[in-house]
C-alpha cells in the first residue's frame, strides 16, 4: 500500500531548511564535560545531519540555510559541497552572527547530553526573501525542522518554504526536533509547531515532542494513536512516534499502526539516532518500500550512527545499512 507519492520528474530528491551548525563531540568519553579536554569538530544541526544522511544514501540533495561569515561557516559549506549537497541556497550572513555550537557530553552509552551555544546564531537569521522558490520547485521532498520556527525571521522563512513546497507538489516532512533552549514560552512553541504540522505530509517526532504539541489538548494516557489521528484531518499521510531504544510506531490515515523490527547496537552515544532514522526512513519511502521496511532501514541507520562518534560524518551509505541488517540477521551484532 502506497501512502505518499513523489513527483518523479523533479531532478532534486531532497531539500531541507534549517540549521547548519557545529558539533564538538567529546573525545574522552565516559566522563562529565567538566573533565573533557578535547573535542572533535563535525558539521551538525539536525536538518543538516539528515541531509548528509540522504546524500550518503545516494540521493540528490540541497540545503536552504544561513551560515556565519567565518571559518566555521566556511567549514560547513565546504563539507556540504564535498558530500555533493547543493549549496546555492546556503546564504552567508553579513551581520556578524556566529555559528551555533553543540558540545556533547558522553558520560555513558545511555547518559549523554548537549551543551548548546546559540546566541546570535546565523541559522535563525534566514529571511523569507532568501528562500529560493526555484530550488523548492525542483524538489521531490522538502524537510522542515522545528528549531527553525523558534525565532523570526527564520520562522517566517520556514513558512515561506512550506508555501513554495505546497505550491510545487513537494512531499513535506516535518522533523519536530524540539530543542527547548531556543524557545521563550511553552504556548508559543506549541502554537507554531501545530501551525506548521497542519501543512505536512509526514510528521516524525518523539513521544515527548508530541506531548509538547498537545499542550492545548487532552491525551492523558499519551496515546500514540490519538496523537497521530489528529493530523489526518489536515495533510498528514504518515505520523511516526519514536520511543528511543523501544523503537517507533507509524500511523496512517487508514488507522493502521505499523511497527518495525529494531536492531541491536553497540551504543557509543545516544544522539544522532533520530536524524539517521529520519534519513533511512525517508529514503525507504522514496524507494517505494513499505512503511515497515522503511522503518527498519531507519532503525538500522540509527544503530550505525549511535555506534559511532559523530552524527553527520557517521551517516551510512546504502551498502553499509544493508550490511548491518544482514549481520544482525546472522546474529553477528549484539547490544552493548
Ligand atoms: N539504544 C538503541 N538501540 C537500538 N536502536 C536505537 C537505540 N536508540 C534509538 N534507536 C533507534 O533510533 C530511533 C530513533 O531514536 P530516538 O531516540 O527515539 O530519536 P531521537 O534521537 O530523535 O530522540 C529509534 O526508533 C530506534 O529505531
Ligand atoms: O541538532 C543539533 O544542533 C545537534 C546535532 O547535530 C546533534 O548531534 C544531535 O543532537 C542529533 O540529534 P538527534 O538525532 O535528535 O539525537
Amino acid at each position: 500500500m502506497t501512502y505518499v507519492s513523489f513527483l518523479q520528474d523533479k531532478p532534486l530528491d531532497f531539500a531541507a531548511i534549517g540549521r547548519l551548525c557545529i558539533d564538538l563531540n567529546a573525545n574522552e568519553i565516559h566522563r562529565p564535560m567538566e573533565e573533557t579536554m578535547t573535542f572533535t569538530k563535525y558539521v551538525g544541526g539536525s536538518p543538516a545531519n539528515i541531509t548528509i544522511g540522504m546524500a550518503r544514501l545516494g540521493l540528490q540533495t540541497a540545503f536552504i540555510g544561513k551560515i556565519a561569515n567565518d571559518q566555521m561557516g566556511r567549514f560547513i559549506a565546504d563539507y556540504l559541497q564535498r558530500n555533493q549537497i547543493g549549496t546555492t541556497n546556503v546564504v552567508t550572513d553579513q551581520t556578524g552572527a556566529v555559528t551555533g555550537l553543540a558540545f556533547t557530553e558522553i558520560k555513558s552509552p545511555t547518559d549523554c547530553s548537549i551543551l548548546m551555544y546559540r546566541d546570535n546564531a546565523a541559522d535563525l537569521l534566514l529571511t523569507p526573501a532568501e528562500v529560493q522558490e526555484s530550488l523548492i520547485a525542483q524538489a521531490k521532498v522538502l524537510l522542515i525542522s522545528g528549531t527553525a520556527l523558534a525565532q523570526s525571521p527564520s520562522r517566517e522563512a520556514v513558512f515561506q518554504a512550506l508555501s513554495y513546497g505546497k505550491k510545487h507538489g513537494a512531499v513535506i516532512v516535518f522533523d519536530l526536533d524540539y530543542r527547548p533552549y531556543t524557545w521563550t514560552s511553552a504556548e508559543e512553541t506549541a502554537t507554531y509547531y501545530n501551525l506548521a504540522a497542519e501543512k505536512c505530509d509526514i510528521i516524525l517526532g518523539t513521544r515527548e515532542e508530541f506531548d509538547m504539541m498537545e499542550r492545548f489538548e487532552t491525551n492523558p494516557e499519551k496515546d500514540d494513536r490519538i496523537t497521530a489521528a489528529k493530523w489526518f484531518d489536515y495533510s498528514a499521510k504518515i505520523v511516526i512516534i519514536k520511543h528511543g531504544k523501544e523503537g517507533s510506531i507509524a500511523y496512517t490515515p487508514d488507522g493502521v499502526g505499523h511497527r518495525a523490527k529494531s536492531f541491536p547496537a553497540k551504543v557509543v552515544k545516544t544522539f544522532g539516532a533520530g536524524d539517521s532514522y529520519a534519513a533511512g526512513f525517508i529514503y525507504g519511502i522514496m524507494q517505494g518500500w513499505t512503511i515497515e521496511k522503511s522503518m527498519e532501514y531507519g532503525s538500522a541507520a540509527a544503530c550505525i550512527v549511535i555506534s559511532s562518534h559523530s552524527c553527520s560524518d557517521a551517516m551510512p551509505t546504502a551498502a553499509q545499512v544493508d550490511d548491518y541488517i544482514e549481520r544482525c540477521n546472522r546474529g553477528e551484532i549484539t547490544a552493548s
